[in-house]
C-alpha cells in the first residue's frame, strides 16, 4: 500500500498567459498528512483495472492513475497488466491535488513493480506529460513550482502547524477557473518573501505571506467559498486561504485548542472538515 497526500498552495501566483494555453506559475506547494491509499496487484491480463468505490472517481482512462500506468507501458513497451486500488481520502476536484498525487503514487509503484530503474527526476519529468500538478506529488515536501507547474525547486519544510481544511460541498474546474482569470491587476503575492519565511521557519511571516490570485476568481463565482474563508478567520485560525482552483479552504494554525475551536465551529456548516499536519520535507536539493 502506498500513500499518495494532498498538497496545499501556501502562495499561487501567474505571471502571463502562455502561446499554448497554459498560465506561467510560480507557486509554493507543500504536502499535508491527508492521503489516498494505493495498492498495485499484477494481473495475468494486459489491461489496467481501476478499482474505486467513490462514485466521483472515474474508473476508465479519465482516471489520472490509470493514464500514469498507461504512460509507462507505451513509453517502455510493457506487456504486462495490473489493477490500481484507489481508496479516496482526499476529497475530489478540491484543488487538493488528490488526481495527480495519485497519479505520481501509481509512477512511483510501477516503477518498483515492472524493475524499470526510474530516478525521481525521470518519472516527474513523465508525470508533467498527465498534469500540470502531477511532477511536484512525485517529490512531494515543499517546493517552488514554475512554468506550468513542472519545474520544481526543493524547499525546506514550513514551520510545523495545523492546517485545517474545509471543502465546500461544490467541485471546481480548474480549466473554468484559469479562463476566468484577468490577469492585469491582479494582486500578486511575494514568493521571494515566503521563501525567506519557510527558509528561516519564521511561522508569523509564512501566515502573513500567503497570497492566491486564483481567488480572484473562485471566490466571485462561488460565495460560499468566501464565506467560509470569513468564517474560518472569525473562529480564529491564524491565516486563511484558498487551496489551487478551489474550493478548499485551509487555516494555519498553531494552538491545539485554537484547532479544535475553528474545527467545531466550520463542522456547523460544512461537512468536510480534516485538521491534518504538514508532511515536512521533501527530497533535498542535490
Ligand atoms: C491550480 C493548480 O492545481 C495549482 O497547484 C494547478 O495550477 C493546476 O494543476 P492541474 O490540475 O494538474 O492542471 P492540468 O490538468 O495540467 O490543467 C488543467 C487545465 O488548467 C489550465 N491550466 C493549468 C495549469 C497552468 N499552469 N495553466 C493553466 O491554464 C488549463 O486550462 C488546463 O487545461
Ligand atoms: N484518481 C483520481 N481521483 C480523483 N479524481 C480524478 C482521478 N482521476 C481523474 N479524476 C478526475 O479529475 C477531476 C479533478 O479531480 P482532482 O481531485 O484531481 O482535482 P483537484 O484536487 O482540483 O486537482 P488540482 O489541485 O491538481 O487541480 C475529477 O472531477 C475527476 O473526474
Amino acid at each position: 500500500m502506498m500513500k499518495a497526500p494532498a498538497k496545499i498552495n501556501l502562495t499561487l501566483d501567474v505571471l502571463h498567459k502562455r502561446a499554448d494555453g497554459y498560465h506561467e506559475v510560480e507557486m509554493i506547494m507543500t504536502t499535508v498528512d491527508l492521503a489516498d491509499r494505493i495498492e498495485l496487484e499484477p494481473l495475468a491480463k494486459d489491461e489496467i483495472k481501476i478499482i474505486s468505490h467513490n462514485r466521483f472517481v472515474p474508473d476508465d482512462k479519465r482516471n489520472l492513475a490509470y493514464q500514469a500506468a498507461m504512460l509507462l507501458k507505451e513509453r517502455y513497451s510493457i506487456r504486462s497488466g495490473v489493477a490500481i486500488g484507489i481508496e479516496k481520502v482526499i476529497p475530489v476536484a478540491a484543488g487538493l491535488a488528490g488526481g495527480s498525487s495519485d497519479a505520481a503514487a501509481t509512477l512511483k509503484g510501477l516503477n518498483r513493480m515492472w524493475n524499470l530503474g526510474l530516478s525521481l527526476d525521470e518519472l516527474a519529468a513523465l508525470g508533467s506529460e498527465i498534469g500540470s500538478d502531477v511532477s511536484f506529488c512525485v517529490y512531494g515536501g515543499t517546493a517552488l513550482a514554475k512554468g506550468r507547474g513542472e519545474k520544481i525547486q526543493h524547499l525546506p519544510s514550513p514551520p510545523n502547524c495545523w492546517v485545517v481544511l474545509a471543502k465546500p460541498t461544490i467541485g471546481v474546474s480548474t480549466a473554468e477557473v484559469y479562463k476566468n482569470l484577468k490577469i492585469d491587476g491582479l494582486r500578486h503575492p511575494d514568493t521571494k518573501a515566503m521563501m525567506t519565511a519557510i527558509q528561516t521557519k519564521d511561522y508569523q511571516k509564512m501566515c502573513a505571506n500567503l497570497g492566491n490570485v486564483l481567488e480572484s476568481v473562485t471566490l466571485k463565482l462561488y460565495p460560499e467559498v468566501a464565506q467560509i474563508k470569513e468564517q474560518m478567520e472569525r473562529f480564529g485560525a491564524d491565516a486563511v486561504l484558498m487551496s489551487g482552483s478551489g474550493p478548499t479552504v485551509f487555516g494555519l494554525i498553531q494552538h491545539d485548542s485554537r484547532m479544535h475551536r475553528v474545527c467545531n465551529g466550520l463542522r456547523g456548516f460544512c461537512d468536510q472538515v480534516y485538521a491534518v499536519r504538514l508532511l515536512g520535507e521533501g527530497i533535498p536539493v542535490d
